[in-house]
């Protein structure tokens, strides 16, 4: 059987002014459900990876996007999905968060975000992720 084509997806990493990282929680009704994800979601075709970021951020979680720089992209088969994700960091955003989704969401410090469950694609960006946050 041919390979499942691999879906693209925008994450953003948004990082507040105290050193913690914008996490929600994914339904457990979508894949990986019930776990914690950075938000973000499918780019859509036609549409640049910086819109795709600025329109998820603002679906999930009420935030747009002002400036953001790309930080690793990870591929990685679960078997039922091929996925890409292109991971940016927002170094600008504004407006107040809000569960646009009834998602759960919290501000994560390092300690936090280490102490919660993620899907295995997430491995070599919490890496990063952790790396920023350990350097305030
Ligand atoms: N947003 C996000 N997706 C992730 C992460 N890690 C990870 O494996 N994924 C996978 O990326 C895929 C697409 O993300 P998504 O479900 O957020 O897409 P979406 O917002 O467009 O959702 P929708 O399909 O419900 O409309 C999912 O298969 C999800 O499991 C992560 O940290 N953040
Ligand atoms: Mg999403």
């Amino acid at each position: 059987m041919p390979e499942a084509k691999q879906v693209h997806v925008a994450v953003a990493v948004v990082i507040n002014t105290t050193a913690q990282v914008l996490i929600s929680k994914r339904a457990e009704h979508q894949h990986q459900g019930g776990l914690w994800e950075f938000p973000g979601g499918k780019v859509e075709a036609g549409e640049t990876l910086l819109s795709a970021l600025d329109r998820e951020l603002h679906e999930e979680l009420n935030l747009h996007v002002d400036s953001a720089e790309p930080l690793l992209s990870v591929s990685h088969n679960y078997g039922d999905k091929q996925v890409l994700l292109d991971v940016w960091q927002v170094t600008r955003f504004h407006g107040e968060v809000q569960a646009n989704e009834g998602q759960q969401w919290l501000w994560a410090d390092i300690t936090k975000l280490q102490s919660l469950d993620f899907p295995a694609a997430n491995v070599p960006i919490l890496e990063v992720v952790e790396k920023l946050l350990a350097r305030g």
